[in-house]
């Protein structure tokens, strides 16, 4: 076959050469430090970039939902990130709890201006990046080795020189060499290394390490080697946080994260819904949230997923896809049959079994626990089945359709689906069984009064008068019977001349309190070869009338 892709454009990711790598068989059971970087990298990647007080709402979400760091800006590149910062601190809107971190390159000016940007805040990191990558090196800085490590030393040089300034503040301080996945190992480790000699950090006061897959190049195991490799070549470990912050180049920025975090990160740097550079960063909603549904505290509070979606949509002026991990417009919501079948029996077990524990097929969370209602779960079109339509029937309209009387009601809704090739919305479903069952406005009978007495001295016989049209023809009829309901049909056979047998009949009640309608539900079977059923139904808040409603509903479908 002639194969039209230039892939002689491009080359294999290296493997790392990782003898009897553990990250495999390790488990996350507890969330690593999240660091949000919306207001940063997040920001960059904006057409428009936030202004303050698109700042201001992302900075209030990001503290509410529990983010103890959050980088807050590139205060040497604007004026508008370095006076935010300014705000943050002069207006005392960053609790005793958060840190804020700034972005900085290896630059003189650039390095003055961050700290200037944080003078009086409690808790800073400062964050100096430079890129070590072979390309970056190669092309952007025409530097050998040497001379890049120079960038990363002499930086440091100009942030530690500074510390003074920020005395008696809380100061940590963060080194990334960026683009570190097109970076070699050994030579990251000796950047790293070098830039923790001039800070000399010590454990109680970790220099953090972050090692950024800047453009994700390669699969996620390939990620979690270099990882580890580096979390086991570092010389003193135990003075460094090892950070992660991984982009999505190649979609599988979540799956690199979780990777490194089982490979020895104990940090990871993202945004909300992974909005940042190109396909963007690492999403914090969808790490944390699969944290949380394995059972492991995410230490972030997902419970209005909405409200954060608001937010991002509004700070960044970007749609949330629909079927975003988790937070999605669609992504708690069925179509298909079978799976509104097994959803519908899920949760009627997850009701009976009253375990607390959450398991329902096709839907991984709870939608209650990010603050989505159930009623977007099943929504019905023409891949759909009985299953999804009972279960709109009874959950937005109170109507506990018998299991048998299913699939003739979806065999209704059916055509119309197909008819439209569209969505049918609950209350269309809803008006379809009210047409179909309740107001037959085409139907030959129609109810217009019903009395029943128990006949004087006897237990068992019933007396009833009922008035309907036939065909618009007023009809009195009484008779006799040993309840309501058989007395109604045997009078119905008598008037009538209509041949049916009652088969089966149920009753429930539609909602709870004194004006709660009944909705009664009647099968009757015609006595031929074909033995068909036909189902009525008959809603009404007095609890005999609506049984006498559904025979008259039934008899109305023969
Ligand atoms: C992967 C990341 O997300 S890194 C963060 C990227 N974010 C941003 O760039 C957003 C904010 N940046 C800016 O507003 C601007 O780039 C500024 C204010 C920082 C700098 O502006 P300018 O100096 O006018 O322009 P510019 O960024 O193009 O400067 C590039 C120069 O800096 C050098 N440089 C780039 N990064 C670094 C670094 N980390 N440390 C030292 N020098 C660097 C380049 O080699 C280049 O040098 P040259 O002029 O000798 O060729
Ligand atoms: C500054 C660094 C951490 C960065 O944003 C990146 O490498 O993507």
């Amino acid at each position: 076959m002639l194969n039209r892709m230039p892939i002689h454009k491009y080359r294999a990711y290296a493997q790392v050469d990782l003898p009897k790598r553990s990250w495999p068989d390790k488990v996350i059971d507890t969330a690593p430090i999240w660091c949000s970087v919306d207001l940063r990298d997040g920001n960059q990647a904006l057409v428009d970039p936030m202004d303050g007080a698109r700042k201001r709402r992302m900075w209030d979400a990001l503290v509410k939902m529990g983010f103890k760091q959050v980088e807050v800006g590139f205060p040497s590149a604007s004026d508008t990130d370095f006076n935010f910062v300014r705000q943050l601190i002069e207006e005392n809107l960053i609790p005793d709890d958060v840190t804020i971190q700034v972005l900085t390159q290896a630059r003189e000016h650039l390095v003055q201006r961050t700290f200037e940007s944080v003078l009086g805040a409690k808790n800073v990191i400062i964050h100096l990046y430079n890129s070590t990558s072979e390309l970056q090196r190669r092309v952007v800085f025409q530097q050998d080795q040497a001379g890049v490590k120079k960038i990363a030393t002499e930086g440091a040089e100009m942030v530690r020189d500074r510390l003074p300034m920020l005395a008696g503040q809380n100061v940590q301080l963060q080194y990334s060499p960026e683009s570190f996945t097109g970076t070699e190992l050994d030579y990251a480790l000796e950047v790293c290394e070098a830039v923790m000699d001039i800070w000399a950090p010590v454990v109680d006061n970790q220099i953090i390490l972050n090692l950024p897959s800047t453009v994700e190049m390669s699969t996620p195991n390939i990620y979690a080697d270099q990882i580890e490799w580096m979390h086991r070549n570092f010389t003193r470990r135990d003075r460094i946080c090892l950070s992660v912050h991984p982009h999505n180049d190649r979609g599988t920025g979540v799956a690199a994260a979780e990777l490194a975090v089982m490979a020895g990160a104990d940090r990871v740097e993202g945004t909300l819904f992974g909005n940042g550079e190109r396909t963007g960063n690492v999403d914090i909603v969808t790490l944390g949230l699969n944290l949380f549904t394995q059972g492991v505290d995410p230490k972030l509070d997902f419970s209005d997923i909405n409200g954060l979606m608001e937010t991002a949509e509004y700070c960044n002026q970007l749609p949330i896809h629909p079927r975003h991990p988790y937070a999605g417009e669609l992504v708690h919501t069925a179509f298909s049959g079978s799976h509104q079948d097994a959803i519908n029996k899920g949760m009627k077990a997850i009701k009976a079994a009253n375990s607390g524990v959450w398991e329902v097929p096709y839907l991984p969370i709870d939608p209650h626990d990010i603050g989505r209602d159930y009623e977007a779960v099943i929504r019905v079109n023409s891949q759909s089945g009985k299953g999804g339509i009972a279960y709109v029937l009874e959950n937005d309209h109170h109507i506990r359709l018998p299991k048998e009387w299913q699939a003739q009601f979806s065999q209704v809704i059916q055509r119309l689906t197909d008819a439209s090739s569209q969505e049918i919305s609950s209350q269309e479903i809803w008006n379809a069984f009210e047409k179909e069952y309740v107001t037959q406005p085409e139907g030959r009978f129609n109810l217009v009064n019903f009395e029943s007495r128990r006949v004087p001295g006897s237990n068992q016989v019933v007396e009833v008068n009922a008035v309907l049209t036939d065909n618009g023809t007023e009809k009195t009829i009484t008779g006799q019977g040993n309840g309501p309901v058989n007395a109604f049909s045997h009078m119905m056979r008598k008037e009538f001349g209509l041949k049916f047998k009652l088969k089966d009949y149920v009753e429930h009640t539609r909602s709870v309190g004194s004006d709660a309608e009944a909705a009664a539900y009647i099968e009757i079977k015609v006595p031929d070869e074909t033995g068909t059923s036909i189902f009525g139904v008959g809603i009404d808040t007095d609890i005999t009338l609506a049984p006498i409603k559904a025979v008259v509903s039934a008899c109305n479908r023969l």
